[in-house]
């Protein structure tokens, strides 16, 4: 029998992600090493502190504070980006992609800002990007949306990409916390990026659905052309209300095709969901994200969207297949390698205003208890052609009161024009605050 081929692996970043991929590497080596036909071998691990307590253990030998080791080490064979952020990964990926490597990366911030340029290099110099890990942590869409569902076009892909944001937001239903009191137990449980903002704000979400709306519809969006909203304006009282008319809050992203007119509408915010959609359904850290291919139908992927031994799962994946590319086979089907099929794909694609996004809305106003508030609100939605579906009123011990009330469909620009008047009232309290109902079948 042929001895197996040695694969050296070489780690930028030791971290959550990262010392997952060794403790999971070793936890199923054997059966792994028997799949893919090859030895895996961590040989280098580039860290900030080789001395600082870690949860694995790592031989001494690995452990250096230069990524020149990995990047630059012509035995490296896979190079695996787990530190995050776009400044010195950026860096390094180049350096490493340059030289032909195979880079394997979970940095959703990093493709979305650059992933352009770097599939480009990777395509010149004979390498690959992958990054399996980076979009919905163990959920294998990357590999379902390239390869299990290549048959399809998509209308419609929507559904929840942030751990964090959605375990804060069943911990705030069930547990009536507020955020900030489950914040930290999520940061505790790994699943919170460096800079929390990226959570918080719907950013890390929303660089997940550029990388899916280019996967699935080969154009680069920008963050500054789409509707990105985080959670911070979330409230205890919107869950309940939007629990008591038969919705959950959930941070969704968004990514809808209409090929008629040749328009994109990629976007992520928080929304009123029918409990009775699946996705509605998924608590805690799990993602779901539904897919809608004109040939398969609806397909819907639920899974861990963030956390140690999940995230490693997929970056395993990504390694799996680098390893089948060392060894030979070619680079994943319709790839960033067949810039052809993209382009095609994202031939005359435009994206769709966003002031002409239609639907209805949960608003939150908070009043002064006068005579007539009601009304007048009535009147300045009417003016906007907006009228209520419900009204919920809630009295405050202060003798001010919150009205929630859902709309008939209206649209984006209505409802911005019809907050700023009720805003300017003096019966009105602050800013109004608006979700989006968000009904896939009227998409
Ligand atoms: N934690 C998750 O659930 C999760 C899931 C999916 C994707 N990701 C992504 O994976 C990546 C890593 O996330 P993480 O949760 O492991 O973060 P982390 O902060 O736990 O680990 C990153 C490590 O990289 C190190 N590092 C940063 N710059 C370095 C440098 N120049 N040289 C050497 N080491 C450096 C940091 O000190 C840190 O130990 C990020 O891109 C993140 O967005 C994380
Ligand atoms: N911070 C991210 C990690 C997974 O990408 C999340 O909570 O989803
Ligand atoms: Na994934």
């Amino acid at each position: 029998m042929s001895e197996k081929r040695t694969i050296r692996i070489g780690l930028l970043g030791f971290g959550v992600v990262g010392q997952g991929v060794w403790k999971n590497i070793d936890k199923n080596r054997s059966a792994l090493e028997y799949r893919l036909g090859a030895e895996l071998a961590i040989t280098q691990v580039v860290v900030k502190d080789a001395s600082k307590a870690r949860e694995v253990q790592v031989p001494a030998e690995c452990y250096s504070d230069d990524p020149a080791r990995v990047v630059d080490n012509p035995e490296i064979d896979i190079v695996c980006e787990l530190m995050g952020g776009t400044g010195k990964a950026l860096e390094l990926t180049r350096r490493a992609l340059q030289q032909g490597k195979i880079v394997v990366t979970a940095n959703k911030a990093l493709i979305c800002e650059h992933g352009e340029e770097l599939f480009e290099i990777a395509r010149q110099n004979g390498g690959h990007y992958f990054f399996e890990a980076s979009v919905a942590g163990g959920i294998p869409i990357i590999k379902t949306i390239r390869e299990a569902l290549v048959a399809n076009r998509f209308k419609l892909i929507f559904g929840i990409l942030n751990g964090t944001s959605n375990y804060i937001l069943t911990r705030m239903e069930r547990e009536g916390l507020s955020f900030d009191a489950t914040l930290g137990d999520a940061r505790k449980l790994g699943y919170v990026e460096a800079d929390e903002a990226l959570d918080l704000d719907g950013i890390d979400a929303a660089h997940k659905a550029v990388i899916l709306a280019y996967l699935a519809h080969g154009k680069w969006v920008g963050l500054d052309q789409i509707i990105c909203e985080g959670i911070r304006d979330i409230t205890g009282e919107d869950i309940e209300i939007a629990g008591q008319l038969g919705y959950k809050i959930k941070l969704l992203a968004v990514i809808a095709r209409d090929f008629e007119a040749n328009q994109l509408s990629v976007r992520l915010h928080p929304a009123l969901i029918s409990k009775q959609e699946v996705i509605a359904g998924v608590d805690e850290v799990y993602n779901g994200v539904s897919v809608t291919g004109d040939v398969v139908g609806t397909t819907v992927l639920i899974g861990r969207g963030a956390g140690q031994d999940a995230t490693s799962s997929s970056v395993i994946s990504d390694i799996a297949d680098a390893v089948f590319m060392l060894q030979g086979a070619p680079a994943p089907a319709i790839s960033e390698e067949d810039e052809a099929t993209y382009q095609k794909l994202a031939d005359g694609l435009e994206l769709a205003p966003q002031d002409q996004l239609a639907g209805r809305y949960y608003l939150r106003i908070h009043v002064k208890d006068e005579e007539g508030v009601l009304a007048k609100i009535s009147d300045i939605l009417a003016k906007e052609h907006i009228s209520f579906a419900t009204v919920n009123q809630k009295e405050l011990e202060d003798g001010t009161a919150k009205l929630m009330v859902t709309t008939h469909k209206s649209n984006e620009a209505a409802i911005a024009r019809a907050k700023a008047v009720l805003a300017a009232q003096s019966s009105v309290i602050g800013a109004p605050v608006s979700f989006r109902i968000f009904d896939p079948s009227k998409v």
